[in-house]
């Protein structure tokens, strides 16, 4: 099982669309506070999520409860300032894949505290600033469920 890690996500339907991907991926969701939203929000319930969709959802005070909590062997950034790509990587099952606010993306100690093959990046045309949120997510995923051989899918 993979797990996304989004680190003090500001904006509802991104985490909406992440929550429904999480359920339909078999991926475990860790929501790091202060979040920008409640997740009882309208905007959260206009998404439809059903109830058993949040039984992928642990919220962490910050990141280092998540740190200590979760003790992640294998921690990955996605960041615009990866140094290496997202498809490179060889995913293993329990593996962490970590994104950034959609306004200011990961903080710059946290991208530091990572070793460089750790942070990611998803190729863009140049002079383009970054993706959504959420379809970084599914790309990310995609890739390492795809080459975990979509284990568990129907
Ligand atoms: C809207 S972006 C944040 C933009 C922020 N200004 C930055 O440069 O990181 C939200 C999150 O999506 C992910 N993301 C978006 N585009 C990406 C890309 N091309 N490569 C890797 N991650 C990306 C990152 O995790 C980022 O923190």
């Amino acid at each position: 099982m993979l797990n996304i890690v989004l680190y003090e996500p500001e904006i509802p339907p991104n985490t909406g669309n992440i929550i429904r991907l999480c359920a339909n991926t078999g991926c475990r969701l860790h929501l790091i506070e202060p979040l920008g939203f409640n997740l009882e929000d309208k905007q959260m319930r206009r998404a439809g999520l059903d109830y058993s969709e949040y039984a992928t959802v642990t919220v962490h005070p910050d990141y280092q409860s998540f740190l200590e909590s979760e003790k992640p062997q294998r921690l990955f950034g996605l960041t615009t300032k990866g140094s290496h790509y997202y498809h490179e990587v060889a995913y293993e099952k329990g593996d962490y894949l970590m994104f950034g606010p959609e306004t200011r993306g990961l903080p710059a100690d946290i991208r530091d505290s990572l070793p460089a093959y750790h942070r990611l990046r998803v190729p863009m045309q140049p002079e383009n600033r970054s993706l959504n949120l959420s379809n970084t997510a599914a790309l990310v995923v995609y890739e390492a469920w795809r080459q975990l051989g979509f284990e568990g899918a129907l």
